[in-house]
């Protein structure tokens, strides 16, 4: 059997942690027969509940879970690392924005980028969750200049679930039959769900979204706001964010990380902007859409974007430009 992947998660005794840890234990993410070994980091007021997830996780019996490290330190928490998912910081209450997050969180991505520069493999593949994710996730990977930019992700996949879902459940189809949704910009209320390029396949034949939908003022309007509000939609339900979809949707993007995604279909993900084709300013963490193969995104060149598209697009890089701004001015870096 091969060696275990050594996996990071921060924020290991939080909510979306108890509901990520399982599924990557048990094998969703990296694969059925690759053991792991998982580091878990939260801050140390919270040890003893971090206990508490490793007696769970140990109480599990999952064969291939080799080891379980909870720790408060960064030295040990970022060593030799393959994969590590940034999820530790605070989550926004009922009535923030998520750039509202942008002080209490970007100094957590700053030092963890520096952890990662001096620690972990330079091959590491880094997901940012905690929010703001774009900016955070920029952060972080300025922090760790030896690690190559194209290393750094973060995690538009919930928006991109959620946007499937919505035509899915509109259709009165599956999920799985929706495929080439598109989240363009900031995970945040600016961002663009694009269902310009996605296929519906009904009874096996792959149909336009707008042909299969039937209801262009619908996708034009309402589709797009309810994804860009979902977030502060199930806060205003649940009286916290989500975790158990967020969860989800971690381990459809790293699984896409480490396998690839299929032929002929793209998936959205924040990357780095620098040299995209798309007009998007650079040095953003921007999501796009993209293909992945041998551990190495590629974003897709060449769709058609109207005027409706390119202003949606325009407005989502406006904020992420402001965001980054203000960032580089409270850290200086
Ligand atoms: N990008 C997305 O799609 C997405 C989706 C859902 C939530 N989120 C974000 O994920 C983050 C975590 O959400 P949650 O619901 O799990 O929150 P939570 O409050 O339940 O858990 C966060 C955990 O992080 C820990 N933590 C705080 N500072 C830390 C640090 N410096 N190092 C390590 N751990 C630290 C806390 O002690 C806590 O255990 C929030 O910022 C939330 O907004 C992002
Ligand atoms: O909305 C939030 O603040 C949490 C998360 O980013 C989400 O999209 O559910």
């Amino acid at each position: 059997m091969a060696e275990p992947v050594r996996v990071l998660v921060t924020g290991a005794a939080g909510q979306i942690a108890y509901s990520l840890l399982y599924s990557i234990a048990k094998g969703d993410v990296f694969g059925k027969d690759q053991p792991i070994a998982l580091v878990l980091l939260d801050i140390a007021p919270m040890m003893p509940v971090l206990e508490g997830v490793v007696m769970e996780l140990q109480d599990c019996a999952l064969p291939l879970l080799r080891e379980v490290i909870p720790t408060d330190k960064g030295e040990v928490a970022f060593k030799d690392l393959d994969a590590a998912i940034l999820v530790g910081s605070m989550p926004r209450r009922d009535g923030m924005e998520r750039k509202d997050l942008l002080k209490a969180n970007v100094a957590i991505f700053k030092s963890q980028g520096e952890s990662l520069e001096k620690y972990a493999k330079k091959t590491v593949k880094v997901l940012v969750v905690g929010n703001p994710a774009n900016t955070n996730c920029l952060i972080a990977a300025k922090s760790a200049p030896s690690i190559p930019k194209e290393n750094f992700s973060c995690l538009t996949r919930l928006d991109h679930n959620r946007a499937s879902s919505q035509v899915a459940m509109r259709c009165g189809i599956s999920a799985e039959f929706v495929k080439n949704v598109i989240i363009w910009g900031n995970h945040s209320s600016t961002q663009y769900p694009d269902v310009h390029h996605c296929k519906v396949n009904k009874q096996g034949k792959d149909v336009a979204c707008f042909d299969a939908v039937k209801d262009e003022a619908w996708l034009k309007g309402d589709f797009i706001s309810t994804v860009q509000q979902r977030g502060a939609a199930v806060i205003k339900a649940r009286k916290l964010s989500s975790a158990m979809s967020a969860a989800k949707a971690i381990c459809d993007h790293m699984r896409d990380i480490w396998t690839g995604t299929q032929e002929g279909n793209f998936i959205s993900m924040g990357v780095y902007s620098t040299g995209n084709s798309y007009g998007v300013p650079e040095d953003l963490i921007y999501s796009f859409p993209v293909t992945i193969k041998d551990k190495t995104w590629k974003i897709v060149d060449g769709l058609a974007i109207n005027d409706f598209s390119r202003a949606k697009m325009d407005a989502t890089a406006a904020e992420l430009v402001e965001e980054r701004d203000t960032a580089v001015s409270f850290l200086g870096v």
